[in-house]
């Protein structure tokens, strides 16, 4: 298994190979710390194996919180989003996923659908399995039942035993995600070692002007373990980025947030938020091509982000080659869910209301009204 460390983001590619020759190679050649990462990784087939810390639940014995569903929620609002006919711009459809961790059942028949140029927001109590729906979406962990089409194509099973390509798929972990025992520049420019034609020097100069548009320099041979909590969100974010400038074509991409900020004091939240925007204002594509025009969001805690967040105009023209946001987050709803545009509510393994953030508030869901209101009575305990 890979070592990962506490924060980060991963990049995975719909085609992979073995993992690490060229990144073996370079430790082998002496310039990088040489450890066990690279002696497994040159004899394993890559699969990548993430683990996000979520502290345990007061489950009950079916693996769900104590109080069980309310039925009556279900009769508004559970998908009444206006759904086109025409799913040619379907990135990504999810179709009565599954999934159980033991006697947990997390997921019970999970759908929906992300369309190219969407930002969605999940949503939910905490141990719902946001996390859980985002990693079975990247390809990390398989459905027990139901199936994921990414563009059109069912996948079969993880990431890593897959030839789909033609969509990106980048997740930005709300914990665990940088391979501890690689340096920055291996960390930031992994997928390009792996997956990409282009020569070492090359990525090693995109790995400098990544980082710098995160606002790192000189951190390239670091270890993660000599980085504080906000560079290493940083340098997630720098690798949730890159992309092969060589390619004549970029491929569309779909951006998982799974609450980057998490962890973070409110500056530095800010801090990294302003990043993402002034690094994707950056892509190649820019807006100057309407078809590679996505939505951004950042979903936050920090009232300062919220402050600068009405600017909407800006967070809907910031990314130029990414085309799909998804962002995780128990949000506080009436400040920051604004300016996501689509809301997937989750709740026990269902969702339960969907519809887009200006509704959140006047929905008379009562799961939805609780969550909203942060009210300790309700059908929501904890
Ligand atoms: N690999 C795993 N093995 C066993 N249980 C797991 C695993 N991954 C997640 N779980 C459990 O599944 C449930 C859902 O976890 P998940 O991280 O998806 O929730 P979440 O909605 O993202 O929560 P939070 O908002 O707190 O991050 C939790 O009870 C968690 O402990």
């Amino acid at each position: 298994m890979v070592s990962l460390s506490s924060s980060g983001s991963l990049l995975f590619p719909l085609a992979t190979k073995s993992v690490s020759s060229r990144l073996s190679t370079l430790a082998n050649s002496g310039k990088k710390p040489i450890n066990s990462f690279y002696y497994k990784a040159k004899e394993e087939q890559r699969k990548v194996v993430c683990a996000c810390v979520a502290p345990p639940r007061d489950l009950g014995t079916d693996g769900f919180p104590a109080t069980k569903f309310n039925d009556s929620s279900k009769s508004e609002n559970v998908n009444t989003l206006f759904e086109p006919e025409d799913d040619g711009d379907v990135l990504i459809d999810c179709r009565n996923v599954y999934k159980s961790f033991g006697e947990k059942h997390i997921l019970r028949g999970v759908s929906f659908k992300i369309r190219h140029g969407e930002a969605v927001g999940i949503i939910g109590p905490s141990g719902t399995g946001k996390s859980t729906i985002l990693k079975i979406i990247a390809g990390l962990l398989a459905p027990d039942k139901g199936e994921v089409y990414i563009r059109g194509r069912k996948r079969a099973g993880l990431i890593s035993d897959e030839e789909i390509s033609g969509l990106r798929i980048g997740l930005v972990f709300q914990s665990a995600a940088l391979f501890d025992s690689l340096t920055v520049r291996e960390n930031v420019g992994f997928l390009l070692y792996e997956n990409s034609k282009m020569r070492d020097e090359q990525i090693s100069e995109l790995v400098k002007e990544n980082l710098a548009a995160v606002g790192l320099k000189g951190v390239e041979d670091r270890l993660p373990s000599e980085l504080s909590g906000g560079m290493k969100k940083r340098v997630a974010l720098a690798r949730s980025i890159i992309f092969d400038n060589t390619k004549e074509s970029v491929e569309p991409e779909v951006l998982l947030y799974d609450e980057p900020t998490a962890g973070l004091d409110p500056i530095a939240s800010t801090v990294v938020e302003d990043l993402i925007r002034s690094v994707h204002k950056k892509g190649e594509n820019g807006l100057a091509n309407p078809g590679n025009i996505a939505s951004y969001v950042v979903v936050t805690h920090q009232h300062s982000t919220i402050r600068r967040a009405v600017d909407r105009l800006c967070l809907f023209q910031i990314f130029g080659h990414i085309d799909v946001v998804i962002i995780l987050g128990a949000v506080a709803p009436d400040k920051e869910v604004f300016f996501i545009y689509r809301l997937i509510f989750l709740y026990e393994g269902k969702i339960v209301w969907q519809g887009m953030t200006h509704e959140f508030t006047s929905s008379s869901n009562p799961i939805v009204q609780q969550f909203a209101s942060g009210s300790l009575e309700g059908p929501i305990r904890y």
